[in-house]
């Protein structure tokens, strides 16, 4: 049983304006699964703001700017030190070995010193520039990894249910990665890229304006080839994005489920929808080494052309006495130079244009707000007088439709009286839920207002709201880690001893206390296995601890066994104790203890009242407690 503090701050998609600026006139429109927004999550193209991946890349290396200015600073100079060898090659040719045939060993002497130093030095800078941009990639992912982590906790159920796990796990991992790529490899290439061409087209200039103008020109079509890769494989690496999310969304949900899909052997169906996806991902990635092989064979085409030109051209001069023998052979191998990094400069394409495709995506995830936001200016509630059990709350002029569905709870006033305990009962789908939601405030009211003691819910900051309502919902979830930190989790600073005592109170002592390891069992280890009814325990134990002003539980409507059942019974009595309490019964025997029933019909509440009055008025309710007691015989 999963102990839900609330307060936890869910999402509003789409930057769609808050209920609270919303005119009551104009309801918001309710969003269909045809409609474009719902799309989005179905393509895996949320909206993204112009401009967002920008200031997103920006903001990571921001505090990284020191060390960017280092590393560019060590390629610097490394490409200079790279880039010396033709031009002493062109120095050893026209003036050492003339120098040499003269009898002077001095300039060819310093021609081999000059190449070692430069060896050297180009090893050194290599070195220390790649330790430094390992480092600041590590830095960058790091915060890029945490900044996806507390955004998705931070949005709404409504998200959740709609983005899936699935896509999230791939944002933070694949989508990560391919910045990573482009951070420690990429960004080494292009600069790598960038300043051997300034430095070899600057040398070919020096060396002969011919080379120069000729090298120039020759880059026209490869610019022109560039451009074309680019747009094709952006398509691309978005496309490969969403099919690998795809395939991530596919894997989840069949693990998340594997009881139902082993329940109602869903393994084939299941190996086949997958295999298609997969299908679809090799497709898609083989797309990306298609458009690589194109880019690759056209650009040597048009250097190779460019280079047999230029050579003849060259060698023509040279015969002509127009050029020295060791310019055209520097120059030569310059232009090989010159050529040499358009593979490379494809692989950096490709995994810029990776990256640019995974930033959008992730720039697109956090660009979401949470729909339920933090008030700028929190409120305090008054302080509860002593003896006063629990704090009032009232729904004023609530209406309430999801995001994906039609209203789902017409307009409505109700007040919870400080200390009672309301039970909800209604047929499936009657809005139960949908109201408990709201008291906790997984979502907002499309209109009107939900109070706590006077205070509107959307003034509380989140802690406040968590140490003030609290929601125990169904599923039996436990955290991994010991029994003892998970019922902590309603008070994390609770010592031992509190917890102990909330677990005796709850009767969940004796079955903790035999685990292998009593409070320190760890919950996913063997022997750490506890049951459906002690899981409630537990999350009842987690609730007691937080001792809430409001508690909202949402029965659990799996049967137990009748121990199971009385010992959840008892522990219900005491955690409900002096609190304000919102229960969603599914038992008669929960109703039975509640000062008061409301009866949920169509999201209207269509009973109201003491179980005994409702019971003798023969409506609704009177039927359904008949049912019950005949059920339990
Ligand atoms: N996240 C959601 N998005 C869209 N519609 C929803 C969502 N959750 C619930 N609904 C719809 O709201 C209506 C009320 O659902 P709710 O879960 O509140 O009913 P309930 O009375 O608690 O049902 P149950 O007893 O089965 O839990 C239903 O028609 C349901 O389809």
């Amino acid at each position: 049983m999963t102990t839900t503090a609330t307060g936890l701050p869910p999402d509003d998609p789409e930057g769609r304006p808050g209920p609270q600026q919303q005119p009551p006139s104009a309801p918001r429109r309710p969003e269909t699964e045809d409609s474009p927004a719902a799309d989005s999550f179905a393509l895996d193209e949320l909206p993204t703001p112009k401009g967002a991946s920008r200031t997103l890349l920006g903001s990571l290396l921001a505090p990284q700017r020191r060390r960017v200015r280092a590393v560019a600073v060590l390629l610097l100079l490394q490409q200079a030190a790279v880039q010396a060898g033709p031009l002493l090659v062109a120095y050893a040719l026209d003036r050492a070995v003339p120098a040499l045939r003269a009898g002077d060993h001095g300039p060819l002497i310093a021609v081999a010193v000059a190449a070692v130093l430069c060896a050297g030095a180009s090893g050194g800078l290599q070195f220390g520039f790649i330790q430094l941009s390992a480092r600041v990639s590590q830095e960058v992912l790091l915060d890029l990894r945490g900044r996806i982590f507390r955004h998705a906790q931070a949005l709404s159920l409504d998200f959740h249910e709609r983005y899936t796990s699935g896509r999230l796990i791939s944002r933070a991992t694949t989508d990560v990665e391919s910045l990573r790529e482009l951070l420690e490899e990429g960004l080494q290439e292009l600069v790598t890229i960038i300043l051997s061409t300034v430095y070899i087209t600057a040398t070919l200039v020096y060396l002969d304006w011919g080379f120069g103008a000729a090298a120039l020109v020759s880059a026209v079509p490869l610019a022109l080839l560039v451009r074309s890769f680019r747009h094709r494989s952006h398509r691309v690496y978005s496309a490969k994005s969403t099919a690998m999310a795809g395939v991530i969304v596919k894997f989840t949900e069949t693990l998340n489920g594997i009881r139902p899909v082993q329940a109602f052997r869903r393994e084939r169906p299941n190996d086949t929808a997958f295999a298609r996806l997969n299908h679809e991902h090799a497709r898609i990635n083989g797309d990306t080494f298609l458009e690589m092989a194109r880019y690759v064979v056209l650009s040597r085409l048009a250097a190779n052309t460019a280079v047999a030109a230029i050579v003849l051209w060259g060698a023509y001069r040279v015969a002509t006495g127009g050029l020295a023998l060791g310019v055209l052979a520097a120059g030569v191998l310059y232009l090989r130079r010159l050529y040499d990094p358009i593979d490379r400069l494809g692989m950096f394409l490709n995994a810029y244009e990776s990256a640019a495709a995974s930033l959008q995506k992730i720039a697109g995830l956090l660009a979401r707000r949470p729909g339920v936001p933090e008030p700028g200016a929190p409120a305090t509630l008054p302080a509860v007088a002593p003896g006063r059990p629990g704090r009032e709350a009232v729904f004023r002029g609530v209406r309430f439709a999801y995001r994906t569905g039609g209203e789902v709870l017409p307009r409505f006033d109700l007040t919870l009286a400080a200390g009672t305990t309301v039970a909800v009962v209604g047929a499936t789908g009657a809005g139960k839920s949908t109201l408990a939601k709201l008291l906790a405030r997984f979502y907002d009211p499309t209109e009107g207002q939900v109070l706590l003691d006077g205070v509107d819910l959307r003034a509380l900051s989140t802690t406040t709201l968590r140490r003030g309502v609290v929601m125990v919902t169904q599923e039996a979830f436990l955290f991994s880690g010991t029994v003892a930190d998970n019922i902590a989790l309603g008070r994390p600073d609770a010592t031992r001893e509190e917890i102990e005592h909330a677990a005796k109170a709850i009767g969940a002592h004796d079955f903790i206390a035999a685990l292998p390891d009593g409070y320190d069992t760890d919950v996913r280890k063997r022997g750490g296995r506890i049951s459906a009814g002690q899981r409630q325990l537990v999350g009842f134990a987690r609730a007691l601890l937080a001792d809430p002003a409001v508690l909202i539980l949402d029965e659990a409507t799996s049967s137990l066994d009748i121990p199971g059942e009385r010992a959840v019974q008892r522990a219900m009595t005491t955690v409900l104790r002096g609190r304000t309490a919102l229960v969603i019964a599914h038992r008669l025997s929960t109703v039975d203890i509640a000062d008061r029933v409301l009866v949920m019909a169509d999201g209207r509440i269509v009973e109201d009242g003491p179980p005994a009055h409702l019971i003798a008025d023969r409506g609704r309710f009177a039927e359904l407690h008949q049912a019950w007691r005949d059920s339990v015989g």
